[in-house]
C-alpha cells in the first residue's frame, strides 16, 4: 500500500492552565491515506477539534509526531511549516469564517492570493470553484446575501481552491438543516473525488458521519473504530 498522506505517531496533548493540567490526547495513531474521506465522531470535549488543530499546525502536539506528506509537521521550521499548511492544507469550519466585506469570488480567490497567485488565473480557478459547487450565479454576493447553506459551499470552494492534499473540516454543517447538511457531504464527497482531496471531517452527526468512507469515535483521547 501506499505510504499514508497523514500519519500521527503516539500523539499526546496537555493542557497547562496555571496548576490545572487537562491531558487530552493520549497515545493516539492516525494514518489518513490519499483521497480518503474520513469521519471523527465522539462527545463533546473528547478531544476532536484538539486533534484537528495539532494536524492544521494551529496547535502543538505535547508528545508524538505528526507526518505529513512524508515531512515531520514539528520537526521542520516555522515557515516551511507555514507555507506546507498554505499549500497543501485546507480548512472549513462550522462557521464559514468568511470575510463579510468580500464577494463570494473575492473570498474563494484569497488563499490563492496570499499564495501571490497572478490574478487573473486565480481568478478563473476561484469562479471554477464556485460554478461547481452551483454559486455560479451568487459569486458576486457577499456573505450575508447568502443562505447558509451557500455560504459553506462558499467555503469548501475556498478549502479547495488551493488543490490542498488534504481538507480538516470541524463541523462543516453543525449549524444547517438535515437537508443541507446532506447536500454539504454529497458535494463533499463529489469533490474529494474528482480532486483526489483527502477529508477528515468532525462531525456529532453519526448518519451524515456513515456518508464517509471511515469513522472513528475519539474517546479517552484515543481513536477507536466506530461502531
Ligand atoms: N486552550 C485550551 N486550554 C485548556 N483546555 C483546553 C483548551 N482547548 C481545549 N481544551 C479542553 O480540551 C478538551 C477537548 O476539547 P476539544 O475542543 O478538542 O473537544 P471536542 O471533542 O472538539 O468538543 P466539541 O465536540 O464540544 O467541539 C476539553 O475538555 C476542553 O475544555
Amino acid at each position: 500500500m501506499n505510504k499514508p498522506l497523514l500519519c500521527c505517531q503516539n500523539l499526546g496533548k496537555v493542557y497547562n492552565e496555571g496548576k490545572l493540567e487537562t491531558r487530552v490526547l493520549t497515545d493516539l495513531n492516525l494514518e489518513v491515506h490519499a483521497g480518503e474521506l474520513l469521519a471523527i465522531v465522539g462527545s463533546s470535549g473528547s478531544g476532536k477539534s484538539t486533534l484537528l488543530h495539532i494536524v492544521g499546525t494551529l496547535d502543538t502536539p505535547t508528545e508524538g509526531k505528526v507526518e505529513f506528506l512524508q515531512q515531520d509537521l514539528f520537526a521542520m521550521g516555522d515557515s516551511a511549516r507555514t507555507r506546507l499548511r498554505n499549500q497543501k492544507l485546507g480548512f472549513v469550519y462550522q462557521f464559514h469564517h468568511l470575510l463579510p466585506e468580500f464577494t463570494a469570488l473575492e473570498n474563494v480567490m484569497m488563499p490563492l492570493l496570499i499564495a501571490a497567485t497572478n490574478k487573473g488565473e486565480a481568478k478563473r480557478r476561484a469562479q471554477g470553484l464556485l460554478q461547481r459547487v452551483g454559486l455560479g450565479e451568487r459569486m458576486d454576493h457577499k456573505p450575508s446575501e447568502l443562505s447558509g447553506g451557500e455560504r459553506q459551499r462558499v467555503a469548501i470552494a475556498r478549502a479547495l481552491v488551493n488543490n490542498p492534499a488534504l481538507v480538516l473540516a470541524d463541523e462543516p454543517t453543525g449549524n444547517l438543516d438535515e437537508r443541507t447538511a446532506a447536500e454539504v457531504y454529497s458535494l463533499i464527497r463529489e469533490l474529494a473525488k474528482e480532486q483526489g482531496t483527502a477529508f477528515v471531517v468532525v462531525t456529532h452527526d453519526r448518519e451524515l458521519a456513515a456518508k464517509l468512507d471511515r469513522q472513528l469515535m475519539m474517546h479517552g483521547g484515543r481513536l477507536q473504530e466506530s461502531l
